[in-house]
């Protein structure tokens, strides 16, 4: 089955991302991809879906950040576009509020790792609300420097409202913060999306075990697949010994005397079990930076006790 991509737009509230959303979906209907756009709101009316015209597919998740509140609604969500609808690439458009590894996260569930190809996450920031930026809050502004850090492509976007002196400083402080992503100097978001879509898949997860996130970018994702079963304490002592460089930690564990795989979901150091009602594929999805693929591949072998028969 041919995956589907995916890109993720972020960016500050107001800097620009349904604008550019508008010319994607421009771009893709050229090209003769069917697009399927995901939209996240804070507000519990949508403002921006008159963006998307009637006929592309579109799922709305309103009244909450997908980050932290309806993480589940967003399975569900891409569920339901999976199977009730016909389109090529999809685009999750997240509230300006949000973190955008935390909506990776959920695109590289054990769930839909052999339906999506994550193609990266394009960051618009508002080069005057860059350049003003001390009027923020420290976790906004750590909130708008995760944005640029975590992104493939960046969109450095209002360039109409700075000086050439103040443009050349913006570049420069953007590259300072990720050097790894291509920098887009643009007025309302007009960027060539044809080079953006030429650009590599940033996540291969073929064969499960196999998952490297670009050479660019910090982030990784390795991919184990449970053969076996697991001792609860053993997993729990796995977990605990495992480095604080992990972000987040998900998938399905087919514990010793439980007839389903217990659903398993960490982030941030809390662990947390939860009983599954049906079967599902025992993918458990480990990502953060710096991690030794190797390492965490052979501990969890060491814990999934095959049955010889
Ligand atoms: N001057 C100027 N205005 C721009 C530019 N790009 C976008 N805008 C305007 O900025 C405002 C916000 O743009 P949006 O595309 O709605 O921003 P957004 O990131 O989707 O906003 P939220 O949904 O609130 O997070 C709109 O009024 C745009 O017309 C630009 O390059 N220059």
């Amino acid at each position: 089955m041919v995956k589907k991509e995916v890109y993720i737009l972020s960016g500050f509230l107001g800097s620009g991302k349904t604008t550019l959303l508008k010319h994607v979906l421009q771009a893709l209907k050229d090209e003769n991809k069917k697009p399927a756009v995901l939209m996240n709101e804070l507000g519990s009316v949508s403002i921006d879906s008159d963006a998307v015209e009637e006929d592309t597919s579109m799922r709305e998740l309103l009244d909450g950040c997908i980050c932290c509140t309806i993480s589940d609604k967003l399975e569900a969500q891409l569920q339901d576009l999976l199977v009730n609808e016909q389109f090529d690439v999809l685009i999750i458009e997240t509230t300006g509020a949000a973190h955008p590894v935390e909506v990776v996260d959920s695109i590289l569930s054990p769930l839909f790792a052999d339906r999506f190809e994550f193609k990266g996450i394009i960051t618009v920031v508002d080069g005057k609300q860059w350049k003003e930026r001390s009027q923020f809050s420290p976790s906004v502004l750590h909130l708008m420097r995760e944005q640029i850090r975590h992104a493939q492509f960046i969109i450095a976007n209002k360039m109409d409202l700075l000086t050439e002196m103040e443009q050349g400083m913006f570049i420069y402080e953007l590259q300072q913060l990720n050097n790894r992503a291509k920098v887009y100097m643009t007025n309302y978001a007009k960027v060539s999306m044809k080079d953006i879509f030429s650009a590599a898949p940033e996540i291969e997860m073929e064969g499960y075990d196999k998952a490297s996130i670009g050479k660019h970018l910090s982030l990784q994702a390795v991919v184990y697949t449970f053969k076996g079963e697991i001792d609860g304490e053993e997993f729990e002592e796995w977990v605990r010994k495992q480095p604080d460089t992990i972000y987040r930690m998900k998938g399905y564990i087919p514990l010793k005397g439980k007839k389903y795989p217990a659903m398993f979901q960490y982030s941030y150091g809390m662990p947390l079990f939860m009983q599954a009602d049906m079967k599902y594929k025992t993918n458990f999805v480990i990502i953060g930076e710096e991690l030794s693929k190797s390492d965490i591949l052979q501990s969890l072998q060491a814990i999934d006790h095959i049955q010889k028969k």
